[in-house]
Formats: C-alpha cells, sequence, structure tokens
C-alpha cells in the first residue's frame, strides 16, 4: 500500500506462510507483519494497540464461517472492517523428505480444522486409518511437520508452507471442491477503509443485529427495512447469543455505503423497531493472487 518500509504492523494468524500471511502479503508488502498464534491474539494486538491492522480469516467457500472470528467481533472486540481480502485457497499434502518414499503410510495428518475439513473425501477415503491432529494453523502444521522429521506424518498447507518448512508436496491439490476461497477481514480500531484504488466492486457494511424480543416476524420486519430501500444483502447469518438456547444475533452484509442515505434510514428503522446494531463500518474487497 506504500512505498515507505515498516510504516504500519500488521498482525495476522501466523506462523510465516499460513493462508491468512499470503492474503496479508498481497496487500501490505511493505509493511511489518507481525505473526499472532491464534485468531484472538491476533484480534487482542490490534485492539490494545501493539498493531495498527490484524488480518483474521472469516468465512470459507466450502467450510462456511469461522465462529471464532465472528464471535470474538461480537462479544469481545470494538472494531472495524477496513478492508476484506480474498484468497484463492489450494490445500497440499505434504511431509518431511525423510518420509517421501512411504508417505502413503503416514500416521496423522495434522492442519487448521477448516483446512481438514476442506479435504474431508479425500482423507476419509485414502487415509481413513489416520488420526486428525488440529493445529492453529495450515503454516503451525507444516512447522511442527517439519520440526519431527523422524515420524512419518503429513500436514495439509499450501506450496509456500512447503517451500518455508522445508516440506514435499506428495498429493497436490486435495480440496474436495474445485471452488476454494476464503474472505479475510483486516481489522482497525478506526472506522476507516483502506484505499479504493485497489478494490474489486462494491462498497459493502457488516452489521451485527440483536431483535428486541423474540416474537413472530421480528426477523421479517428487520429484513423488510433492508427489502422496500432494495439495499442487498450478501450475507445473513445467525450465532448463539451465548445467553440461552435459541437466543441469536444476527450478522448482516449489506452492498451499501453506511453513509448513504437509504443506509442511514434503514439504521434510523432499525433502532426504531428496538434493535441493537453493532456496525463493523464500510469497506471494499481486494482479491489477493492464489495460496
Ligand atoms: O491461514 C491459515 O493458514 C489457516 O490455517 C486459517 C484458515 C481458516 O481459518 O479458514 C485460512 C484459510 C483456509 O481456509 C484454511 C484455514
Amino acid at each position: 500500500m506504500t512505498n515507505q518500509q515498516w510504516e504500519k504492523r500488521i498482525a495476522y494468524l501466523g506462523p510465516e506462510a499460513s493462508f491468512t500471511y499470503l492474503a496479508t502479503k498481497a496487500i501490505f508488502s511493505n509493511e511489518w507483519l507481525v505473526p499472532c498464534a491464534t485468531i484472538p491474539e491476533c484480534i487482542e494486538a490490534v485492539a490494545n494497540d501493539k498493531v495498527d491492522f490484524a488480518v483474521v480469516p472469516l468465512e470459507n467457500a466450502l467450510e462456511g464461517s469461522v465462529p471464532l472470528t465472528l464471535d470474538y467481533l461480537f462479544h469481545e472486540a470494538t472494531l472495524y472492517v477496513a478492508g476484506e481480502l480474498q484468497l484463492k485457497i489450494q490445500q497440499h499434502l505434504m511431509v518431511n523428505k525423510e518420509q517421501k518414499a512411504k508417505w502413503e503410510e503416514i500416521k496423522g495428518v495434522y492442519s487448521h480444522p477448516h483446512a481438514l475439513a476442506q479435504c474431508h473425501k479425500y482423507l476419509f477415503y485414502r487415509f481413513s486409518h489416520a488420526p486428525l491432529h488440529q493445529t492453529t494453523s495450515t503454516s503451525a502444521a507444516a512447522k511442527y511437520v517439519a520440526e519431527h522429521p523422524n515420524e512419518c506424518i503429513a500436514a495439509v498447507a499450501n506450496a509456500a508452507a512447503a517451500t518455508k518448512y522445508g516440506l514435499e508436496i506428495v498429493q497436490p491439490n486435495i480440496h474436495d471442491f474445485h471452488f476454494n476461497h476464503t474472505r479475510f477481514f483486516v481489522l482497525s480500531k478506526q472506522n476507516q477503509r483502506l484505499p479504493q484504488e485497489l478494490a474489486d466492486g462494491h462498497a459493502k457494511t457488516t452489521l451485527m443485529i440483536t431483535l428486541p424480543i423474540d416474537r413472530s416476524g421480528a426477523l421479517h420486519q428487520v429484513l423488510s427495512v433492508f427489502a422496500w430501500r432494495q439495499l442487498n444483502l450478501s450475507k445473513i447469518e445467525s450465532r448463539p447469543l451465548k445467553t440461552g438456547l435459541g437466543d441469536y444475533f444476527f450478522m448482516l452484509d449489506v452492498l451499501a455505503d453506511e453513509h448513504e442515505p437509504m443506509m442511514r434510514g434503514a439504521m434510523e428503522e432499525l433502532a426504531a423497531l428496538g434493535c441493537q446494531v453493532k456496525s463493523l463500518g464500510t469497506y471494499f474487497t481486494y482479491l489477493a493472487s492464489e495460496g
């Protein structure tokens, strides 16, 4: 984004060569990238002013939302989305060079739960005997496998992770469906936007809405606030409020700028209906090159 070195600090779900790293690097190529071990650690880093932005995974085309990110943004932090990054995801099976000859006898497979789920069919039919082990990211899995060269184990991760940690890809593209993309949020403490020049498509606003009371038609009323104004929703998802069974908040992506008159009217009407609305702000989407 800028030619000046180390101007901004960007936290990301690391270690280096995770998919989150590739997405971050694509847009913040000259900034100081700070690896964090977990999603909450990334979010806390930006909330506590240790970094300027944090990049975290939000949603995958095959597996859906990353609940930890959604819930942490609703329950724990008050942050804004400065931009959304989209990255093509290619999952590969990789082992240590020492184990390459007997890779079909692997005794365990390591990766992030989302990555393991994206390759569920492949792993189930080829390696039903091998236990799956969850790690905090795909690159953490590659690093773990590299640190245990004498064990006949494999990681599911990207090609950059294989290079970085000196592993051999023994089976490329093991994700179960061809179209595999992940959305990442760039989070900021200020309601700001990354520059629009490199962005792709529409402005988008993310809202987290809690309904006033559980009455019939309440969600219908909320949706009609957007419908009659012709405000297009690209996503709606419910997540537990964590106050009782059946209590939810709704996360909505609206393809509009929060400063548009129709959006301002929608926010006023939602308040008049008694809804609590947490806006994560308006942002643009950036397409990062392949992972
Ligand atoms: O960034 C990574 O490497 C991660 O392990 C996280 C994550 C995710 O949570 O969705 C990111 C992209 C892929 O969809 C798989 C895993």
